[in-house]
């Protein structure tokens, strides 16, 4: 039995339309071009900080005192409705029912704040399957430092080994630097250049409990704390 975390943005929802809209409505109220979402795509997994200094760098620039203006800005857009027009991808609910049948527990582990993370785990069916996580503001630093994985870890318990399951360059950096094995959603919002490297990946979320149950059996997994 493993403790099994989860990042949150491309992994078990998608939530590329409602970011990449809070997104325009802060370059709008700037006077600054749209930005579609396939090139926000390319904005996440950094944390919403990242995301909006590619906004502002996109679009022209800014310095300090703009940029932490537009910051504090975007969390208020973002925050008043983080959930709308977010999905949970294809089969992620029935994964998490089945992965806790086999006596695994599921957490987070996400760059993305608590509050608006709670807000869409709750509405897209899922937060009654998360026993703990790390939020973008749970801790002084983000993905890929491995602290956000052992604080995710942490919080829902000791005793079974970790397996993360990510979507992100940065998530296979923190899982490396952790020293957990990956499991990498291909279908997420990595896209250009090489996939992340992983222990397993897959496509459909109907694959990921035989790949956690196959990882389980590896040394890597079974003869860890
Ligand atoms: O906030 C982001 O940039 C990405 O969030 P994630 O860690 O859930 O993918
Ligand atoms: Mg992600």
């Amino acid at each position: 039995m493993a403790r099994i975390i989860f990042d949150l943005d491309g992994t078990l929802v998608d939530s590329l339309a409602s970011l990449a809209s809070a997104g325009r409505q802060l370059t709008g109220e700037l006077g600054r071009p749209a930005v579609d979402d396939a090139t926000y795509r390319g904005f996440v997994g950094h944390g919403i900080g990242h995301q909006v200094r590619c906004l502002l760098d996109s679009t022209g620039g800014a310095d300090d005192a703009l940029f932490d203006r537009a910051l504090a800005r975007f969390h208020d857009i973002y925050g008043a409705d983080p959930a709308s027009g977010v999905n949970a991808y294809p089969g992620a609910r029935a994964a998490l029912d089945a992965l806790s049948a086999g006596g695994h527990r599921c957490g987070i582990c996400t760059q993305k704040p608590e509050a608006p993370s709670r807000a869409i785990l709750a509405a897209t069916g899922l937060a009654d399957r998360i026993e703990g996580g790390a939020f973008g503001d749970s801790l002084p630093v983000l993905k890929p430092d491995p602290e956000m994985l052992y604080f995710a870890a942490r919080s829902m318990g000791g005793g079974a080994p970790v397996i993360f399951v990510g979507d992100s360059h940065v998530d296979a950096q923190t899982a490396q630097a952790a020293g957990v094995p990956f499991i990498l959603h291909r279908a997420g919002f990595h896209d250009s250049g090489a996939p992340p490297d992983a222990d397993a990946g897959f496509d459909r979320f109907a694959d990921l409990p035989d790949l956690v149950a196959q990882l389980c059996k590896s040394p890597e997994v079974a003869g860890a704390p």
